[in-house]
């Protein structure tokens, strides 16, 4: 079939049953679901993302073109085109020691948008897992029907779990090298729901398929009677992600304070969680003030409400003091206040982490400082035992205590992941050094001073006079 023609003919269709204004409107308005896909080398990963694409009309007929004279040269499937050369470009540029975290492919479906952040499946690759992970809202993990759940697969399911990922689709691939199975589907399913039991409340779903000839991709398979679930992009399609997160308390953090001329002062940013209406009782954060919801202010007109997910402006009905970086709830499930923060973090430096160093943090869209005062255990990705440790290398996975040099609003990050998740950076280079996941915070004593030290300070200056073109940044000015 001539993808190209397809593809155009539903595009033209729809505009012609709807209008190219309202074509538009819809594609605005289709949900949109970030997922990450994670397997072992080979397991089929490549293949896979290029069936989905194919299959949903999303190549052009340059590309399909270029891939068939490709595939004949360089491919692995013989005859047929050799869909992992569609993605593998990505490959070839890693071979060459270009570094590339996260490559996000975007597609779209009759029903939905999609972002795939498709991530290296090495050991060594934590460090972009969590990456992608961070933004994603479901997990395509792969599994090879032959080899079942491997290491890695564990691996990712952790790491993945650990980020918070609760939407699992496990893809068991190359069915059709199995016969298509059942009893090796139904093993792999019991092998993973035992692996992932205490990984708390999870959406697991499997999928039998072969990326390679398209079985229960897009196209639901003949050889799988038994299986009665949907196929892939049907779960894709219909796993509903963003309802759970309207049905959270509500978090606004405040991105940008907007004044364009004394009348007008309104509060911009992403409802990260639940569901904010006018004329609701909010509470800002730190400052405990409240006032209710006046207007929700949009560039399309104002709404009613706003729900999890929506850039809005809010305007308030009493002046009361807000900067970037606070945050407004509803008194009743507001989040509480913490300087001591216990919390899993994914080390994300060449440099080793150092106990007592100072970094800067950045928690849903304020910025301030911490220490990591105590390392309480590592995980091993690979076997899940724990051990202690006193200094952490890259890709490192540790629960560690954090002591912050003021008081922030945090949730733990298995309730809301923005007001939950926060990022460490190196103060002089600049460099995010860890992903943190808080599991719990308190309000204490507080320890930590964000000065540096003399010594710091005149090293430094030194520094900036003499090795001017080092750019190196004027330390004495940090967090003024
Ligand atoms: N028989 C069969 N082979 C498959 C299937 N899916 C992928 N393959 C083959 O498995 C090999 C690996 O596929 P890739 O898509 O390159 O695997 P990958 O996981 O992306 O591998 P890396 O890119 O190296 O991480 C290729 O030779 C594919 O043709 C399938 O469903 N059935």
């Amino acid at each position: 079939m001539n993808q190209a023609v397809n593809n155009t003919t539903r595009m033209a269709a729809e505009i012609l049953e709807h209008g190219v204004k309202q074509y538009l409107a819809l594609q605005q308005n289709k949900g949109l679901l970030r997922f990450l896909t994670c397997g072992s080398v080979d397991d089929g990963k490549s293949t896979l993302i290029g069936r989905l694409l194919h299959d949903s009309a999303q190549i052009y007929e340059d590309q399909l073109a270029s891939l068939k004279s490709d595939s004949a040269k360089m491919g692995t499937t013989g005859e047929a085109i050799d869909l992992a050369l569609l993605v593998d470009g990505l490959q070839a540029e890693r071979e060459q020691g270009i570094t590339i975290d996260v490559a996000y492919r975007y597609f779209s479906s009759e029903k939905r948008k999609f972002i795939i952040a498709d991530t290296p499946g090495h050991e060594q690759y934590t460090r972009n897992m969590a990456t992608g992970a961070s933004t994603c809202d479901l997990a395509v993990i792969l599994v090879d029907a032959r080899y079942g759940v491997q290491t890695q697969t564990k691996r990712h399911a952790f790491i993945a779990s650990l980020l918070g990922l609760r939407h699992f689709v496990v893809a068991v691939n190359k069915m059709d090298l199995v016969g298509f199975d059942e009893k090796i589907f139904n093993q792999i399913q019991a092998d993973f729901a035992d692996f992932v039991k205490d990984f708390g409340d999870l959406d697991i779903h499997y999928v039998p398929l072969s990326a390679l000839n398209g079985d229960n991709v897009v196209n639901r398979s003949s050889q799988s009677d038994w299986y009665t679930g949907g196929t892939l992009l049907e779960l894709l399609e219909t796993i509903d992600t963003q309802r759970e997160l309207s049905e959270l308390p509500v978090r606004f953090p405040v991105q940008y304070v907007l004044r364009p001329n004394l009348d007008f002062r309104g509060f911009s940013g992403t409802l990260s969680s639940g569901v904010l209406k006018v004329g609701d009782e909010v509470v800002a954060l730190p400052s405990n003030k409240r006032s209710k919801v006046e207007r929700i202010v949009t560039f399309d007109g104002d709404l009613a409400e706003a729900v999890a997910g929506q850039a809005v402006t809010i305007t308030l009905e009493d002046e009361i003091d807000i900067s970037r970086g606070d945050l407004l709830a509803k008194p009743e499930s507001a989040p509480s206040l913490a300087n001591h923060i216990v919390a899993d973090l994914v080390w994300m430096d060449e440099k080793p982490l150092q106990i007592g160093q100072l970094y800067d943090v950045k928690v849903a869209g304020k910025k301030t400082q911490a220490v990591v005062s105590e390392i309480e255990y590592i995980t091993d990705v690979n076997t899940l035992e724990r051990s202690a440790a006193t200094s952490l290398s890259l890709n490192t996975i540790a629960r560690v205590k954090l002591d912050l040099t003021e008081t922030v609003v945090l949730d733990a990050y298995s309730l809301v992941r923005d007001t939950g998740g926060m990022i460490l950076i190196d103060r002089l280079s600049n460099a995010t050094v860890a992903a943190v996941m808080v599991v719990d915070g308190y309000q204490g004593q507080k320890q930590v001073s964000n000065e540096f030290s003399p010594f710091e300070l005149e090293f430094n200056a030194l520094v900036r006079k003499h090795y001017p073109h080092w750019n190196a940044r004027d330390i004495s000015l940090l967090g003024k």
